[in-house]
């Protein structure tokens, strides 16, 4: 075990950030923190870089004390590698004076050839001469990375690292960067609020909401079980709706579904969420269903229709995936059934 958060709390002022965050991170393991903007995911790295001070828990590294209430090393002083959004590579150094920032200690000769090796592995020899205004934001983010893993931190924090990288390039990015990280063997967290780049970067992700963390976990894990309906309604076009139960129904503001293997006598008349994937309904065509095709739209995984009940006024919609067959007409009516995977029924929780 290489990284253990235990129980860290925080506050600026009197606005509590962190409530209780406890996570381990693994050498050469990514882990990612996932949320939405001011769920305290930020402030957890700056706890970890020594760039505020912990109000209580401890932070180990490889069975030392890193950090706790009272004891706070400065940043320069820890082994960990940082990689922000805003690069803040010195404009006044080149690529390779940049890169060896953080190398003083080491002699000349050696200094260059970590240098070089570095280089080669963000695939950038050749541009050591070059300025940071003279590079493309990939290419800067690149010597960003080379330059925090330099000195070979044992922990790596990236905080939005590609946030300003357009998609295609971002892509690439986040693939080359995972396996620069495996490869340097640091326990790394990623900051994002981009449930693609979390589950393209990750080992494991850690759900945050409010100070605290929801679920960690594969990204399996989070997309197939879910532990509450934020999480579930992260990924894959998610909808999220309100329903009370009605013998083996939940109805819901847009129309009825059909609960998979029926209600519980504990279930009835409760209220839920249900969290629903395109993918977690089917939908087949009847003259006599209860729900209309609005629309549909094409996309690389097959069609997805957009229906509304028949017998409400709402026009808000419910999205359902389909094969690639013959398309459904828009205006017909059909059935929709809730499938085992991908719909998710959380019981509200009473006040
Ligand atoms: N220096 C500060 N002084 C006072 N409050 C702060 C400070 N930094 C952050 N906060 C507050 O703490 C909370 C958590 O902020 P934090 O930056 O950790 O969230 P985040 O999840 O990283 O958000 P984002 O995705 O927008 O960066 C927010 O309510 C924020 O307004």
């Amino acid at each position: 075990m290489t990284l253990i958060l235990e129980n860290l709390t925080h506050a600026y002022g009197q606005t509590k950030t962190l409530q209780g965050v406890s996570l381990n991170v693994e050498k050469g393991e990514v882990v990612s923190l996932l949320g939405p903007s001011g769920c305290g995911k930020t402030t957890l790295l700056r706890l970890v870089a020594g760039l505020e001070h912990l109000k209580s828990g401890r932070i180990e590294l490889d069975g030392q004390l890193l950090a706790t209430e009272g004891h706070h090393p400065p940043p320069e002083t820890r082994p960990v590698g940082l990689v922000f959004q805003e690069h803040a590579l010195f404009p006044g150094m080149n690529v390779a004076e940049n890169i060896m920032f953080g190398l003083k200690k080491l002699p000349a000769a050696k200094r260059q050839e970590r240098c070089r090796e570095l280089l080669n592995m963000v695939g950038l020899a050749g541009f050591e001469r070059r300025k940071p205004g003279a590079l493309s934001g990939g290419q800067q983010q690149r010597v960003a990375l080379a330059r925090a893993l330099a000195p070979a931190p044992s922990v790596m924090l990236l905080d939005e690292p590609y946030a300003s990288v357009d998609v295609m390039l971002k892509r690439e990015m986040r693939e080359a960067a995972r396996l620069l990280l495996k490869q340097a063997g640091s326990a790394s967290i990623l900051v994002t609020h981009d449930p693609e780049e979390a589950l393209e970067m990750s080992d494991r992700i850690a759900i945050m909401s409010d100070g605290r963390i929801l679920q960690v976990g594969t990204p399996e894990d989070i997309i197939e079980q879910p532990l509450a309906p934020e999480v579930a309604h992260l990924f894959g076009e998610a909808q999220m709706l309100d329903g009370e139960i009605d013998g083996d129904f939940l109805n819901t503001p847009i129309g009825r579904f059909r609960i998979p293997g029926g209600s519980s006598e504990s279930m009835k008349g409760k209220l839920y969420d249900l969290v629903v994937r395109p993918t977690g309904l089917s939908y087949h065509a009847d003259p006599d269903g209860e729900w209309i095709v609005r629309d549909l739209r094409y996309s690389s995984t097959g069609r997805i229709l957009y229906l509304t009940g028949a017998n409400t006024d709402s026009l808000s919609v419910v999205r359902v995936s389909t094969g690639f067959g013959a398309p459904p007409v828009v205006g017909e009516r059909g059935h929709i059934d809730l499938l085992d995977r991908h719909a998710f029924l959380f019981a509200k929780k009473s006040h």
